[in-house]
This record gives C-alpha cells, structure tokens and sequence, in this order.
C-alpha cells in the first residue's frame, strides 16, 4: 500500500526556498501562518516568507494579493511557492511595524506625552480608505481588517495585509477596474487586474462567487520550478467556496475542540453546499466583527469592511478599542450598549438576520453615543466615525465618500508621509494585559445562537444573563 507523501511543515527543508533567500528569523504568527523574515540573495532585498499552514487560506492570500498587485496601500506579493504536498509560502515585502503599534506607543510607549498628532492620525486614516478602496474597486472584500493587519514600512507607508479570508465578490455595478487612475504601478509583469473578472452569466444574481481559477499570467517568478504550481495547474476544486473549511481563522482546531457547538454548527450548515454558496459569517477578529456577522449573516457584502474601519477609525482616536467584546453575545451587548437596540426601524433588513429572532437582548433604555467614547474628539471626527458605524449596512460611508470628506481636507491638514512617526517593530499581542489586547489573538467563531433555541439575554453587574426557552 502506498504511503501518503509525508508534508513538510517548515519553510527550512525547503530547497527551492533556502536556495532563492536566506532565512533570518521568525517575525510572527498567525491562526494560520508563520512569518520568517529573510534575504534575497541575489539583491539583499529584505522579504517576509509567510508560510501558510492552511491551503484555502493560502490560495485566497495569493488570489487576492495578485488582483491588488498594483495598489501602493497594499502589501507587495513578489513571488509565492505552490505545490501539492507543501505549504504555500508567499514571498512579501518585508515591513516591520503596524498601527496597532503605532496605537500602542501613543498610548503607552515613547510618544505618551503627546499622544497621536490630528495631522497624523489623517494621515494613517487615509492611507487605510485608500487600500479598503482599492479592495473594493477590485471587488474584494479583506473580512479581518484590524489594526494588527495594517502593517506599515519604516517610511511610514500603511499597507493593508493579511488576506487569507479575502474573497472576491461580483454584483452587478459593482465592476472591478484597473486602479492605474489612482495608482503607481509597481510590477509592469502583472496583467491588468481587471482581465480577471469574468462575466456574470445571470445578471439577476446579486452577489456572484468566483468559482474558476483566475486566468492569471504564468510569470510570477518561478513558474519554470515544476515544484511550483500556477493557479492555472491548480484543481478547480481548489477555489473554495466558503464551506469547505472550518472558521478560516477565526477559529483555530483548538477552539473547536474547546467549543464543538460554535463550529461544527456552522459545518453543518454549509457544508452541504458545494456550488455558489452563502458566504461563511464566521469571519474577522469579533472586536471588528460588523452587527451582521455576529447575528450570523451569510449574504453580507464589503460594508463588513467599513464596519471594521469604524472601529479602528475610533481606536485611533481614543487609543482604546471601542468595543472589546468577551464573546459574540457580549460584542452584541456592547454595541447597543453605545449605538442603541438593533431594531427594523434602524435597519428594515435586520429581521431577515439568521439569528435575529434567536436571541434578544434587554432594551437599552439610554444608550451611550458615539461621543461618550470618543472624549475630546471634535464633532468632525466623531461624525466620520458615525458614518462607518451604521447598523444598516448601504448607509455605511465608502471609502471614496470619506475621502472626501472635509476632515481630510481642513486644518489640522494631513502631515506628510515623511513626517510620519514610525514605531520600530510590530505590535506584540503580549506587550499588554490580556483583557485589553489578548483578543487580537482571540479568534472568534460563527455565531452560533441558533444551537440553543431562542434566548433572552439580559445585562447583570458582572455581564450578562441568558435564559434559553
Ligand atoms: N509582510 C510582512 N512583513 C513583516 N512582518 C509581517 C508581514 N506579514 C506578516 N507579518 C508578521 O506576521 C504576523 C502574522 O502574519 P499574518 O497576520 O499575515 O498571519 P495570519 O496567520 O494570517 O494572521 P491572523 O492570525 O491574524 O489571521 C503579523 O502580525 C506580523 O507581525
């Protein structure tokens, strides 16, 4: 009987790697990824070796990474090494810190004093609209934006990274185009990355999934390595719909162990589906997690990604996260705590929500406002971050809209990238107490209501009461 071929798990044993870059060290880790940093040897370009441990993550990572090739707020794919048996490792450009560092040393390290300048914090906030923009217009939709995925180089540029739960989504009028009006090109090698965008078959179909392979370009580097496979090579089935994994990473295996209800609940649901399939609500770091998400929504669209910039728009702001929920029904409780009850007159569409009528919380009778987390702030910031946090999710602000929004154009105005201050090193989920950040690390699964039956769920003075029927 044959053996199965055995994986190799480090990037180490890797000869087409060893031979190409010389491995540093190890600058992090994810849910499901390390990343090395590394020499190019024939240049002495510094590269971050992202190992991706997980196959669908890995492909995502490369499919999205490839569309976004030619945005300046975007992390650099160079190259990527694919085969069967082996983990994808993407080769990216290296760059050594985040904003959730730069937060940090605003509110706890060398710039305490001063906090963060009005001038900078314009500055990383539309850095990070001009990269979601950019997903956006490529019909992408990043799903874990976070302080900690926005990395930035030691000139001060902020790059979106991290897009292993990326999808690409496709409705009608929501056409990707080539970015060049707005950006530099950086690999002229690249296709246009609008080329990749099929045509929808039904145009009643709201949200379309691509389902084949991207007609993508064989150069990428090493496409003459046999050891490394072109997307081209790749089995069709190897373009995942959303149910053929667990939680993507926001539910490591431990988790499910720990907790079988929340994910195999959400396998149960979706991993019948083969075709054109729902969308997995299981996505995202639950700090970030859009109201939808957490109530379990399964045809969200990119607006899951401006929910999220609400909530680091506010973290810049106040140097705190603004909700830093304990568990999904605690983010809940959170967020109405502050923005008031998630009823059909705030957004009609609510009660189609999976999990709407599953659960109920008690009525905040006061809630808190925007402005009671936001002290000090002026009402212009607090009205940008108003325009994110919107329960309905079509009147949540574009990026393009807050680009233009007057904030950005008024004084204080925007400092210069050069004038930037740049941390020395990411941000290290350790570095502080674990109540406060261990939730960056903290990945949250779907919601998982629906396995108790309907439930109440009040507030006490150590949290809340859930009472199930
Ligand atoms: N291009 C890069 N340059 C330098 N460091 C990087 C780069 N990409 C990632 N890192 C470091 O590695 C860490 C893990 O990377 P990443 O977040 O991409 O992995 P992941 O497993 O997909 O993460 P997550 O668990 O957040 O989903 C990052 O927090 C960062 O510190």
């Amino acid at each position: 009987m044959e053996q199965p071929v055995s994986k190799s798990w480090s990037i180490h044993t890797r000869r087409e790697i060893t031979s190409k870059y010389q491995i540093l060290e190890r600058v992090g880790s994810g849910a499901y990824a390390d990343v090395y940093k590394a020499r190019r040897l024939f240049d002495n370009l510094k590269v971050a070796l992202k190992e991706v441990h997980d196959y669908q993550s890995g492909f995502r990572e490369i499919e999205a990474l490839q569309t976004l090739q030619n945005c300046p707020n975007v992390v650099v794919l160079h190259e990527y090494f694919w085969s069967e048996d082996e983990d994808a490792v993407l080769v990216l450009e290296y760059l050594p810190t985040d904003l959730a560092a730069v937060i940090r040393e605003a509110k706890k390290g060398e710039w305490k004093e001063e906090g963060l300048r009005v001038g900078e914090i314009k500055r990383w906030m539309i850095q990070v609209l001009c990269g979601v923009d950019a997903c956006h217009r490529n019909s992408i939709v990043h799903r874990d934006l976070k302080p900690s995925n926005l990395l930035i180089s030691a000139e001060g540029v902020l790059k979106l990274a991290d897009f292993g739960q990326a999808r690409i989504l496709l409705a009608p009028g929501f056409i990707a185009v080539n970015d060049d009006q707005q950006n530099t090109p950086t690999n002229e090698a690249v296709d246009n990355p609008s080329d990749i965008v099929p045509e929808l078959d039904n145009p009643d179909q709201e949200v379309q999934i691509i389902q084949e392979a991207p007609p993508y370009r064989k150069e990428f580097g090493l496409s003459d390595d046999p050891k490394v496979r072109d997307f081209e090579d790749m089995d069709k089935e190897s373009c995942f719909p959303d149910c053929d994994t667990s939680c993507l990473a926001t539910c490591t295996a431990s988790d499910i162990e720990e907790d079988p209800f929340k994910s195999y609940a959400y396998e149960a649901e979706e991993g019948q589906n083969q075709g054109l399939g729902p969308l997995t609500s299981c996505v995202g770091t639950r700090w970030f997690r859009a109201p939808e998400l957490l109530y379990g929504s399964t045809t969200y669209g990119p607006e899951i990604d401006l929910w999220s910039l609400g909530c680091i728009f506010a973290e810049l702001l106040s140097l705190k996260p603004l909700f830093p929920g304990t568990s999904d029904i605690d983010q809940l409780g959170r967020i109405f705590n502050v923005l008031g009850d998630l009823s059909k007159e705030v957004w009609p569409g609510c009660t189609e929500l999976p999990d709407y009528n599953t659960i109920s919380f008690g009525k905040v009778e006061n809630p808190l406002g925007i402005e009671a987390c936001l002290p000090n702030r002026s009402a212009d910031e607090i009205l940008l971050v108003k325009k994110l946090l919107c329960y309905d999710p079509t009147n949540r602000a574009t990026p393009m809209e807050l680009l233009q929004d007057r904030y950005f154009n008024e004084e204080p105005l925007p400092l210069t990238i050069s004038e930037l201050r740049v941390p020395s090193k990411h941000y290290a989920a350790d570095e502080d107490s674990p109540n406060e950040c261990g939730d960056y690390k903290d990945f949250d699964s779907d919601s998982d209501f629906g396995d108790f039956g309907p439930s109440y769920v009040t507030r006490t003075e150590h949290g809340y009461a859930i009472q199930f029927y």
